[in-house]
């Protein structure tokens, strides 16, 4: 509906002018642009905003901002916005600062003052200790401005890291994000993709084709399910952009505001009686040590209503991470997982499991790890792409960890593997073990293949060799595959039936609200990479 003609020199024409500037900022992009993007199965960047924050609690900022280049003819399009919807709001009623890419508008690119315009709300929710959302759906810089829309996403990356470890920074990626533009969402808390719809990588096909001579397609180069399964830079693949906003809310309600500030906590005590559902845990580990089970049924009997929000699900699924609650507490937790690989660590495991654990620390989020892990998987392949130095960072990010730490050995602890998986030796402040636990150098097949070669050698030639060997796999399990030469020494605290695993838990935690550690002074560690 056009309005009435107005006299720009009252204070009624001037009101109507106001609203006709922003509904002109509001309808920036072309309706056929518009109509694109929803064929996509994508929403606008508004749409997007009202879909993440509580009704009516956005405030934005920069309405009105507008691009200054002159290059190629520039000055005749000067969409308000820029291309970009900024601003805070609420979720669940909790502020949060937001900045939403507008495809529609230039394609999303990033020019000097769509870079600014992030700038500004970064430094906003820096400033005010709130979380930073960014949603992009960009095709880049914005070619036409040149170096400047480099310069700027420098000084996103800059904020990126700045703001590091003091507001939780997610990333939800809802179209393209190729080149230079994927190192902000890299260097975020989280990366959530939308599967069919969202695309990352920093060169494309075309740019692949002529230089390797390699044919690939954008999805399974860079789409949602590829950096979910293979690349493991994306931590959630959502079937569709509402579901993928759903998951960015469930994340935020275990995250705190601030790293000064304590998660959302929903005050509740715990029955520390055994219950029918505890004591299912006492027929979980099978009697043969090789054949698997389910950590994420431990993990399930420990979290309050058996609710855990798994992050990664689809990769490394040798260590499972994510967030739950305890006594209505945030919890992160770190579990092996003897049904993929047998629970061993590789590299991505370890390095799954070593930024989950950082981004807990980073946020006051205490630890609780679930332990079944015969070792480190052997093999060429892991040696050289770096298994040792990328290995390594687990045992930095437990070492380095000061939040409480509680870990549950449920069955192998094997090696240094044993060391890394939250030991006592790291730091970790209750150690628990169940019966079933074997804390040993090695299993026992290899033991006694190291320790009795020629023993068996002999009885083989005797046509003995299955019982000698069998003889002396049982001697060696009696003497050490068991949590008890740990607890003499103190580096279990305790042997626990699993039923009971739930209530130690609980009272860990309890005991542990009030723990205080400070690390050396340093300008700040130095984790290999
Ligand atoms: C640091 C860095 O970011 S380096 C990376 C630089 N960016 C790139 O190399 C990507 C360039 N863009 C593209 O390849 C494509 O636009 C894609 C793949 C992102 C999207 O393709 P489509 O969905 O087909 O959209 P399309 O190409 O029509 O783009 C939509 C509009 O955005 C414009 N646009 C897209 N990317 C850019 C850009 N980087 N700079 C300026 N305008 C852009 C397009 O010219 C088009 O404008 P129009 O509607 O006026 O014709």
């Amino acid at each position: 509906m056009t309005e009435a003609p107005y006299d720009p020199h009252t204070t009624a024409g001037k009101l109507a002018d106001l609203r006709r500037r922003l509904d002109e900022a509001v309808h920036s992009g072309s309706a056929k642009a518009v109509e694109k993007q929803h064929a996509k199965g994508k929403l606008t960047a508004r749409e997007r905003v009202v879909e993440l924050l509580d009704e009516d609690s956005f405030v934005e900022f920069d309405e009105f901002a507008r691009h200054r280049s002159t290059n190629f003819g520039q000055e005749r399009n000067r969409p308000y916005g820029d291309g970009v919807v900024t601003g805070y709001g609420t979720i669940d009623g909790r502020q949060v600062a937001v900045f939403a890419q507008d495809f529609t508008v230039f394609g999303g690119s990033l020019g000097e003052v769509f870079g600014e315009k992030i700038v500004k709300v970064m430094d906003f929710a820096l400033k005010t200790g709130c979380p930073v959302i960014g949603i992009n759906d960009s095709g880049g810089a914005r070619i036409q401005e040149g170096v400047v829309s480099l310069g700027l996403y420098g000084e996103i990356f800059r904020r990126n890291v700045h703001a590091s470890g003091v507001i939780p920074q997610i990333s939800l990626i809802m179209g393209p994000c190729a080149g230079g533009a994927v190192y902000s969402p890299a260097i975020t808390d989280f990366v959530v993709m939308a599967d069919q719809t969202s695309h990352m990588f920093i060169t494309g096909p075309d740019v692949i084709k002529t230089v390797t001579g390699e044919d690939v397609g954008m999805e399974e180069l860079g789409g949602a399910r590829t950096h979910n399964t293979k690349s493991g830079n994306a931590h959630y693949l959502a079937t569709d952009e509402k579901e993928a906003i759903e998951y960015v809310k469930s994340l935020l309600s275990y995250l705190p505001s601030n790293n000064l500030s304590d998660p959302p906590s929903y005050p509740e005590q715990a029955d520390l009686d055994i219950t029918d559902e505890d004591l299912e845990l006492d027929t979980l580990v099978p009697d043969s040590a090789n054949q698997p089970y389910d950590m994420h049924k431990v993990i399930e009997h420990v979290l309050d209503d058996g609710e855990f929000l798994e992050t990664q699900p689809l990769f490394a699924g040798n260590i499972i991470t994510g967030f739950g609650r305890v006594e209505g507490q945030s919890v992160g937790i770190v579990g092996s997982q003897p049904m993929d690989l047998a629970g061993c660590l590789d590299i991505n495991a370890s390095e799954k499991a070593a930024r989950f654990i950082r981004t807990c620390d980073s946020f006051n989020i205490p630890v609780l790890t679930f332990v079944d892990v015969p070792g480190f998987l052997p093999g060429t392949e892991q040696e050289w792409d770096g298994i040792i130095r990328r290995g390594a960072k687990l045992i930095y990010a437990y070492a380095e960890a000061t939040v409480p730490l509680i870990t549950v050995i449920t069955r192998k602890a094997f090696g240094g593997a044993y060391d890394v998986m939250g030991s006592k030796h790291l730091g970790a402040d209750l150690n628990l073990a169940w019966p079933t636990a074997q804390i040993a150098v090695m299993g026992a097949q290899g033991a006694v293949n190291i320790l009795h070669r020629r023993e068996i050698a002999e009885a083989e030639a005797a046509g003995t060799g299955e019982e000698k060997r069998a003889e002396l796999i049982a001697s060696y399990e009696d003497t050490l595959l068991n949590p008890y030469l740990a607890a003499e020494r103190g580096y279990v605290d305790a042997v626990i039936a699993p039923s009971e695993t739930r209530r130690h838990i609980v009272r860990g935690l309890r005991a542990l609200r009030g723990k205080r550690e400070v690390l050396p002074p340093k300008k700040h560690g130095n984790i290999p990479l």
